[in-house]
């Protein structure tokens, strides 16, 4: 039976980590980590996420500001609010939840962010760093920043002569996560929903990562024996065996099948989503030391 994977519990060591350098670094040059979080609309899972990040930070002891805007807020609107953070000092990390409602252009909204306050990771110059292998100077997006750190703590930080498929193309996700393996030395290849013998190809992975937002997609016989797998799916299903009209969420692996092959498997819940809001604690520390010009720590 594999390894869990045990997300909630390295969560906890990064947002640990995190505090400690928010002491030091408030400590040595009176800087305060500041974070602020913008929501437009009422999406419920938006708003659980959004308290949850506001509620870390302030566990960090950061600065930390929450801007609920209403649905209908104009696009003009936003970007007046990101002008005024990006020119606030006390702010170190920008972070507006997505998805925004449809009348909003996300991209224009995310690319008028200050590339050094994108603790996302979401702007072109991050992505572009990421994707030329400047890592020590990029903001990397969160999840699969937290992925990579999962995958560390059972395969080491060296991938060299393992291959990893990730299945799932989104900016988001997907072609970051590749970026980050290939930096770590694996041999890469992303997978889609056009890929040939999908799962075949996943059966050659020593580490298979899957972000495609499909329930349970993945299954037991598509994972190579031993190999490490991490979910990055956050899916709600209809749980009618929990009583009528409940639900419960599933990942886009079929875990049980998953964990009798693999030798490590991330679960959801309490796999990569802890870690997603980690390392936004993470990268804001590492925007407020870089602006002090202090070293920031390796999480
Ligand atoms: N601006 C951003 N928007 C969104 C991001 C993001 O990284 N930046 N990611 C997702 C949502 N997300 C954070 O924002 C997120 C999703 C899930 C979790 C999490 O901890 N999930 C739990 C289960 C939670 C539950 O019970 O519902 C888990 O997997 O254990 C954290 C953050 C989209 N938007």
């Amino acid at each position: 039976m594999a390894e869990k994977i045990d997300g909630r519990k390295v969560a906890e060591d990064v947002v640990a980590a995190a505090k400690t350098g928010a002491d030091r670094l408030k400590a040595e040059k009176g800087v305060v980590p500041g974070i602020a979080v913008v929501i437009v609309g009422t999406d419920p899972a938006s708003q659980v996420y959004v308290a949850s990040k506001s509620k870390k930070a302030k566990e960090c002891g950061f600065h930390s500001v929450q801007h609920e805007l209403a649905a209908d807020t104009s696009e003009a609107a936003l970007l007046s609010l990101i002008g005024d953070l990006n020119a606030d000092p006390a702010i170190h990390g920008i972070l507006v939840q997505l998805p925004l409602p449809d009348h909003i252009d996300s991209g224009r909204v995310i690319q008028s962010i200050d590339p050094d306050k994108d603790v996302d990771g979401f702007h072109f110059i991050n992505v572009g760093k990421l994707g030329t292998g400047e890592t020590d100077t990029a903001f990397v997006p969160c999840t699969p920043a937290g992925s990579m750190i999962l995958i560390e703590r059972v395969r080491g930080r060296d991938l060299s002569g393992l291959t990893a498929v990730v299945v799932g193309r989104s900016n988001i996700v997907g072609k970051p996560m590749a970026n980050l393996l290939l930096a770590a030395n694996a041999t890469v290849t992303i997978a889609h929903s056009r890929t040939p013998d999908l799962p075949g190809l996943c059966r050659t992975a020593d580490i298979l990562v899957a972000a495609v937002g499909r329930p349970q997609m993945v299954k037991g016989d598509w994972v190579k024996p031993g190999a490490t797998v991490i979910d990055v799916g956050i899916n709600r299903i209809a749980a009618p065996e929990r009583g009528e009209g409940k639900t419960r969420l599933v990942g886009d692996v079929d875990y049980d099948a998953a964990a009798a092959v693999a030798g490590a498997v991330t679960p959801v819940p309490g796999g990569v989503g802890p870690m997603t809001i980690a390392m936004l604690m993470a990268n804001t520390l590492v925007s407020a030391c870089r602006r002090a010009g202090v070293e920031p720590p390796r999480f």
